[in-house]
């Protein structure tokens, strides 16, 4: 479980003393794999996505926390999981104290008006065929709050008026395809508070806008908040409105949270080199001062088959022995020299190597490679001492190396082997309320005998 952040997250009544609303503990997501039908046959696991992988987070009353990453990092699917639209494969889900995370849908049904979501793209959130009374009115209906038709009206009316729809009359009556953009995500937000919820989660609500409303939508949804007393989860991939918005933000890779705490703390002093990455990412609005900016070499990797230890190793620029380093990076470090080569340097050295789609296996933390026709071991040795002495020379920077522990020859084969992985666990840094997962900053740590 995280623990209380040291500073107080900017938002109101989100402070230390705020009750929890929500209690995440170890939370999982995994989504299972068909697999070949040979391969089932074969009696061969088809494995997960672990969409999410083992998160820890306290959502606290009136608090607005972000969770904020790249595409795939599995943001979407655990806030749909806080209210119970994906179910957990593992771990605990509190709200207000009771579990939910094992709940039928039966059970989840009366906490279901307590628990909302907006969605992305207001175009598709709303039903072309309804008119916005029907639409917004729709979980009155649903959860029978209201007694009559009198009531509704007086309800509808009234979520129209605080989302900014008026005069109401004027808009009770019209279809989705009257409403601009930024109406319809109105509408949607009228829908959603409707029924007195206590948390909202808003996955991407602004980023189908244009950008003139964004702004406008987000100012509505902390009105919202205010007046309401409400608690959200923004998830998001845009980091300039996370930090306008959320009072705490945690940034998620492949599954988990990597660092976590107050959103000014984050943006002032990013902790884990991910963070970092992203925050140099941020564009600039002033496009004379644009430059470019790029996230590290490679993309998210594939939640099915993740790296070991750290999953952000493959991209980090400052990893360490115990990141993870695997098979599958000498490989990935191997392709990545030989498209900067002349095709026929990079076809003699993909020569040495016999067996060259073996180190692609991922969770490899020792590589046996034979060597190629007309060569031995000691050829493929010579050849990889000879790439780290350059890497040492030319790019000191190259983290890769510090993984490889030994290379050796062995029954005619030329054997590399990558120091142990370790998971890097989220650690709070003192006094900024910060939690990071990385083994540098526990390196740093312990150098400091804290
Ligand atoms: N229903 C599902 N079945 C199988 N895999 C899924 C399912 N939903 C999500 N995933 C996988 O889980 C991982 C996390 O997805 P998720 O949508 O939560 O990430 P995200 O960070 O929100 O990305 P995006 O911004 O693209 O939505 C991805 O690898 C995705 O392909």
């Amino acid at each position: 479980m995280l623990t209380k952040p040291d500073v107080k997250p900017s938002g109101e009544g989100a402070g230390d003393s705020a009750e929890a609303l929500v209690e995440v503990a170890d939370l999982e997501v995994h989504f299972g794999l068909r697999g070949s039908l040979l391969g089932r046959f074969g009696g061969k696991a088809a494995g997960a996505v672990k969409a999410v992988d083992g998160v820890n987070l306290t959502l606290r009353k009136g608090e607005v926390l972000g969770l904020v990453g790249e595409s795939g990092s599995g943001k979407t699917t655990l806030g749909r999981t806080l209210i119970g639209l994906n179910k957990a494969t593992g771990g605990s889900i509190r709200y207000r104290g009771q579990e939910i995370s094992g709940l039928g849908e039966r059970a989840l049904r009366p906490l279901r008006r307590k628990l909302q979501m907006v969605f992305q793209d207001p175009h598709a959130s709303l039903n072309p065929a309804m008119d916005i009374r029907t639409a917004v009115g729709h979980p009155l209906r649903i959860h029978g709050l209201v007694d009559s038709e009198q009531e509704y009206d007086a309800r509808v009316t009234d979520a129209l008026e605080r989302v900014g729809l008026t005069p109401p009359e004027r808009y009770l009556g019209k279809f989705p395809a009257d409403l601009s953009g930024g109406q319809k995500q109105r509408a949607v937000l009228a829908r959603a508070i409707i029924a007195e919820p206590e948390l909202l989660v808003a996955d991407e609500p602004i980023s189908m806008l244009d950008m003139s409303v964004r702004a406008k939508i987000l100012q509505l949804m902390l009105d919202l908040k205010r007046d309401l007393d409400l608690t959200y989860v923004y998830v998001t991939h845009d980091l300039a409105s996370a930090k306008f918005f959320c009072d705490t933000i945690a940034i998620m890779y492949l599954g988990r949270i990597v660092e976590y705490g107050p959103t000014e703390q984050v943006f002032a002093d990013p902790q884990h080199p991910y963070t970092k990455a992203l925050l140099a990412a941020i564009p600039e609005p002033d496009p004379r001062l644009a430059v470019e900016r790029e996230l590290p070499r490679g993309e998210i990797p594939d939640a099915a088959a993740p790296p070991l230890g750290c999953a952000f190793h493959p991209r980090c620029p400052v990893a360490v022995a115990e990141c993870g380093w695997e098979a599958r990076d000498l490989r990935a470090l191997l392709e990545r020299r030989w498209l900067d080569l002349p095709p026929e340097t990079s076809a003699a050295e993909k020569a040495l190597l016999g067996n060259f789609d073996e180190p692609a296996a991922p969770g490899l933390g020792t590589v046996s490679i034979a060597p190629g026709r007309s060569h031995t071991a000691e050829d493929v040795l010579e050849y990889l001492r000879r790439l780290r002495e350059e890497a040492s020379a030319s790019d000191p920077r190259e983290p890769f190396w510090r993984g490889v522990v030994s290379m050796h020859a062995e029954s005619g084969r030329a054997v590399v082997e990558f120091a142990p992985p370790r998971d890097p666990r989220l650690d709070l840094i003192p006094k900024t309320g910060v939690q990071v997962a990385c083994h540098l900053h526990q390196h740093a740590a312990s150098a400091q005998g804290t």
